[in-house]
């Protein structure tokens, strides 16, 4: 089946979306990069933003953030609309946001940097920070979110010690640390080998069961594994959306996917 792209999709009523999208548009300049895009990201669930190269991803990610001001249209978190609201605001709301810069300290030790982000403002453990008998607990969490990302056996090493795929894991422990309500991911899988991949799509999907997860990605056989939903957009606007299987089978998918050299498959 061939969802038309502007219908919600069949099971959106289902949950209430944590964040939701309408009508979102960007322009810069005279160039329309985004136009009339609908989101919706589900508690529980991977929505995967897909598209060739120059589509309008990371401008939907970046709209999504709030690190660009949209042109048109309205996003709302958790039924708060925050069109007009700032980065850090949405950031303190629960809305948090991977991979766009490195988020670990390469001199200190892994637990060290979970203990560091544990104490962020924004932290649900901040509070435990000021009292002396709070640190056990602080470590006893930093170690728990470093044995769910499987680096508890590392954690006192350097963080510069550590495998590309094994700082980014690092990079997840820290995210989780936020307590994430939603937890957007730009290209998780980017640069990565086979393994860390694997490892890296199973982490992701680990960690969506406790929030609404967005991702930007090209890798298409682990968006087809680990996604329950997906949006295609192309040239700004939404091409497609559905399932894995109902995107991969719409001609229109395919064909814009055609000659382009991100196809994971
Ligand atoms: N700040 C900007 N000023 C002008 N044009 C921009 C700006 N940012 C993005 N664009 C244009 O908007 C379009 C969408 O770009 P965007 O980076 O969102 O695409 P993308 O799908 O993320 O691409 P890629 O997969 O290559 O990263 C492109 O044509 C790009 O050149």
């Amino acid at each position: 089946m061939i969802t038309h792209p502007t219908a919600a999709p069949a099971d959106a009523g289902a949950t209430r979306a944590v964040l939701s999208a309408r009508g979102l548009a960007k322009r810069f300049g005279s160039f329309l990069a985004v136009n009339n895009v609908d989101i919706d990201v589900h508690h529980g669930r991977i929505h995967a933003l897909i598209g060739p190269n120059g589509a309008g991803k990371s401008t939907v990610f970046n709209l999504l953030t709030k690190f660009l001001k949209p042109t048109a249209g309205r996003i709302v978190l958790d039924g708060t609309d925050i069109t007009a609201m700032d980065p850090a605001c949405v950031a303190r709301m629960g809305m948090v946001r991977s991979f766009q810069i490195s988020a670990t300290f390469g001199d200190m030790t892994l637990l060290d940097n979970v203990r560091v982000a544990l104490q962020r403002p924004n932290s649900l453990y901040h509070q435990f920070w000021r009292s002396l008998t709070s640190l056990d607990r602080l470590n006893r969490q930093a170690m728990e979110l470093l044995d769910r990302v499987g680096l508890a056996d590392m954690a006192h090493l350097r963080a510069n010690n550590l495998s590309y795929g094994r700082k980014r894991a690092l990079e997840i422990a820290t995210t989780l640390a936020l307590e994430p309500r939603v937890l957007l991911l730009d290209e998780p899988l980017a640069g990565m080998g086979q393994e860390d991949v694997e490892h890296m799509a199973s982490l992701i999907k680990s960690v969506s069961r406790d929030c609404a997860l967005l991702m930007v990605e090209h890798n298409l056989k682990v968006v087809g594994d680990i996604s329950d939903e997906i949006t295609v957009l192309q040239r700004g606007e939404i091409l497609a959306r559905g399932d894995y299987a109902t995107v991969s089978a719409d001609p229109r998918v395919r064909e814009a996917y055609m000659g382009s050299e991100d196809d994971g498959h």
